[in-house]
């Protein structure tokens, strides 16, 4: 089952302009920013309410945001739904005939394991799935 709404990602050109601006908007500041390696991208995130706001800019020219902001433009990249059990929801998606983009959880910002799934199985939304990282034993 997919739990609440975990974040909205939203793809900008310049963290260091959309800071402010969510701020301001939020009115609220930014909680925390982190370079995510494997995805190639930098973060920034906000509390609204129980959700959260999750802007990503490129961390480098080639990578799936520039792809994206070239394309459509800076906005709404995808939606993260919180799962409990991400192999469970993983393994149920497939069998439902959805594109997993990655066949193992991967780790994504704040401690997460993501995985996402294709636009095109999903009327042109990019979906996250993420769970809290276990802790270790
Ligand atoms: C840190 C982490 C976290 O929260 O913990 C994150 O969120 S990381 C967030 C960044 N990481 C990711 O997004 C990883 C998953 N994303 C991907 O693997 C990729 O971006 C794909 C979604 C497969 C798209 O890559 P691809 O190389 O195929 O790009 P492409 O430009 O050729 O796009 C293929 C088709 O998908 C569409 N497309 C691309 N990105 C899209 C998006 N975000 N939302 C809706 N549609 C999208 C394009 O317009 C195109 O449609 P047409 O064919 O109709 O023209
Ligand atoms: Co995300």
């Amino acid at each position: 089952m997919m739990d609440k709404i975990e974040h909205i990602g939203i793809a900008v050109k310049s963290l260091e302009a959309a800071i402010p601006l969510y701020e301001q908007l939020l009115n609220t500041p930014c909680y925390k920013t982190e370079l995510v390696a494997a995805e190639n991208v930098n973060t920034a995130f906000f509390n609204a309410g129980p959700n959260k706001i999750e802007l990503l800019e490129s961390a480098s020219p080639d990578g799936v945001i520039a792809k994206f902001i070239e394309k459509k433009g800076e906005g709404i990249h995808h939606i993260a739904f919180a799962v409990a059990d991400i192999d469970a929801e993983m393994k149920r998606l497939a069998a439902a005939g959805f594109t997993l983009l990655n066949e193992t959880p991967k780790q994504g910002a704040d401690n997460k394991l993501v995985c996402f799934l294709h636009p095109k199985n999903t009327n042109g939304v990019l979906i996250e799935l993420c769970m809290e990282k276990p802790a270790a034993q």
